[in-house]
Order: C-alpha cells, then structure tokens, then sequence
C-alpha cells in the first residue's frame, strides 16, 4: 500500500450523464463533469454548444431529458429555480437584470429577500423584530458592496453606472443570497479590458476570500485561461473535453471545434 495519501479533491457539483433534447435537436448529449469545492470552472464551447442549456439545468429552468445534477450530494433534478437558489446556488445572466431606477443599496437588499425571515412588508411597517432584521441586511449589503468595490456607489441607481459597474452590482447582488455556488453567465461580455482585468481580479478574491466556487460560461478565453482552475469545452452538446487550461489549450479536438467555427484557437483571442 503506497503511503502517499491520494489529495482527494471534494466536488460541490456533480453534473451526471445529462441530456436535453428540444424537438429534433440535442442540445445536451450525455454530458458529464464535476465542480470541486474552492475552484473557477469554466464551461466553453462555440455558440449553440449547450452552455447556456447547462446552466438553465443546473438552475432549475429546465428540466432534463436524463441524467442527474447533485450539490452537495442533494439531487437537484427537477427543482423549482428559488428551490435551488435556496439551496445556494446564485447565479448571473448574460442580460444584465437589475432595477435601474433603483439604488445600488435597494438592488443588493432585493437579492437577500430569500433570506428574509419577517420580509420586507413587515419590514416597510416598522415592526421592532423586522426592523433588527433589516438592520442586518443593510450591513451585510453594504460588507458585500464594499467587498465588490461599490462602497462609495449605494445610492446611486443601477442604471447611471458605468457598465463594469453595473455587471459588479449583479455579482454582488448573486452574493447577497449567501450563496455555496455562484453561476456566472459570460460575465466579460460586453467589457472593455480594463473592466475585464477587474472581473478577473473579482472572481479570483470571490474563490480565494469568500471560499465560494464558481462556475462560468466565458467566450472571453484571455480571461478563462488566465482565471480558470478547470474548464469543461462542449461543441454541437457533446463534452470534448475535461482538464486544466493548459491541457484545454492543447487538445487537437478542441482546435478542431474553434477552428472548424470561426478559425480562432482557444489559446488566441
Ligand atoms: N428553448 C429552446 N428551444 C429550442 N431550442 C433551443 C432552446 N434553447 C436552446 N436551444 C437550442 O439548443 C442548442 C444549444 O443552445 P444554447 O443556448 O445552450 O447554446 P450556447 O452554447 O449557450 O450558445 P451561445 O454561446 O450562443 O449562447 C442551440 O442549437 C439552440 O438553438
């Protein structure tokens, strides 16, 4: 017996023989990985892969044709979406979905409303228990702003933000439910380099400060390479490939997919 003990590395998210099939087309084939536990994990793939199928799975928007999702060992199969949420799996969209005319602050308090226990109509009577309550989420709305870099910006509304702004608004918004799994959908899209550096620098502080692991959809593959601890590629539904960037960088099956869809490799953005 070897007396090297194995590292053994703990899966948050097990993603299990899934398959969805919308009319003739199989938008999921048979796909397999897992998410460990305090990791960046990327899913890429070029357009009409099955990315944003997968996350709609995983988030409980669609039901699959077969196969299983676990966190944490909880089969999610089949959950309605704010059962998952309330499990703790948080997640962004590739539309940035936040009330506008509202304050930074007033958005943060609305991604916490799972959490509430009194709810914000007994909080909005003044009641002495609500208002204890809600003082507590004021001040972790305004740690996790701070956290995210958005100190200086709670009142102002959503929709006078920068645009690097507003995308930091919607993960601290998704961090507000104190999630154990954070889903991030193309968060670079639409950035400009600066503010990708900054993402970057956000995702990494989110896995390494708060401990929380993430899994994200990126086209942006400077950003995936430089950040990713694993990335899982799928093309026409199927996974092509499972391993660490540098591996992905390599796989001649993965160039195949890039350069048979738009010419680009991977590794060169
Ligand atoms: N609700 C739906 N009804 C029918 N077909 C769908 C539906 N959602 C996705 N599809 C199809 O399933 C396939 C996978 O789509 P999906 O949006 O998951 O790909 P994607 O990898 O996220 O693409 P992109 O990078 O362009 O966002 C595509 O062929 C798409 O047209």
């Amino acid at each position: 017996m070897s007396t090297h003990a194995a590292t053994t590395v703990t899966s948050i998210l097990s993603v299990d023989t899934i398959t969805v099939r919308f009319a003739g087309l199989t938008a999921l084939d048979n796909v397999s990985f897992e998410v460990a536990d305090a990791s960046v994990h990327a899913v890429i793939g070029p357009n009409g892969a099955g990315k944003s199928t997968l996350f709609n799975v995983i988030s409980g928007v669609y039901s699959p044709d077969a196969g299983t999702v676990r966190f944490n060992g909880t089969d999610l199969t089949s959950r309605a979406p704010h059962a998952i949420a309330r499990l703790g799996i948080a997640r962004t969209f590739q539309n940035i979905a936040l009330l506008n005319t509202e304050s930074v602050e007033d958005n943060l308090l609305l991604g916490r409303h799972l959490l509430t226990r009194t709810g914000f109509v007994a909080a909005g009577l003044r009641l002495p228990r609500s208002r204890n309550e809600e003082r507590r989420h004021r001040a972790r709305v305004r740690e996790i702003a701070a956290f995210v870099g958005l100190a200086e910006r709670l009142d102002i509304p959503v929709g006078t933000l920068p645009y690097g702004d507003q995308k930091r608004v919607e993960i601290a918004r998704a961090l507000c439910l104190e999630p154990a799994l954070l889903l991030l959908d193309e968060p670079a899209a639409g950035m400009n380099a600066h503010e990708t550096a900054g993402l970057a620098h956000l995702v990494r502080d989110i896995r390494d400060e708060l401990e929380i692991p993430i899994l994200l959809i990126e086209h942006d593959m400077g950003l995936v390479m430089g950040i990713a601890d694993r990335v899982s590629v799928l093309d026409f539904g199927r996974l092509i490939a499972d391993g660490t960037p540098n591996q992905i960088q390599r796989d001649p099956e993965v160039q195949r997919a890039y350069l048979g869809v738009d010419g680009a490799e991977p590794g060169v953005h």
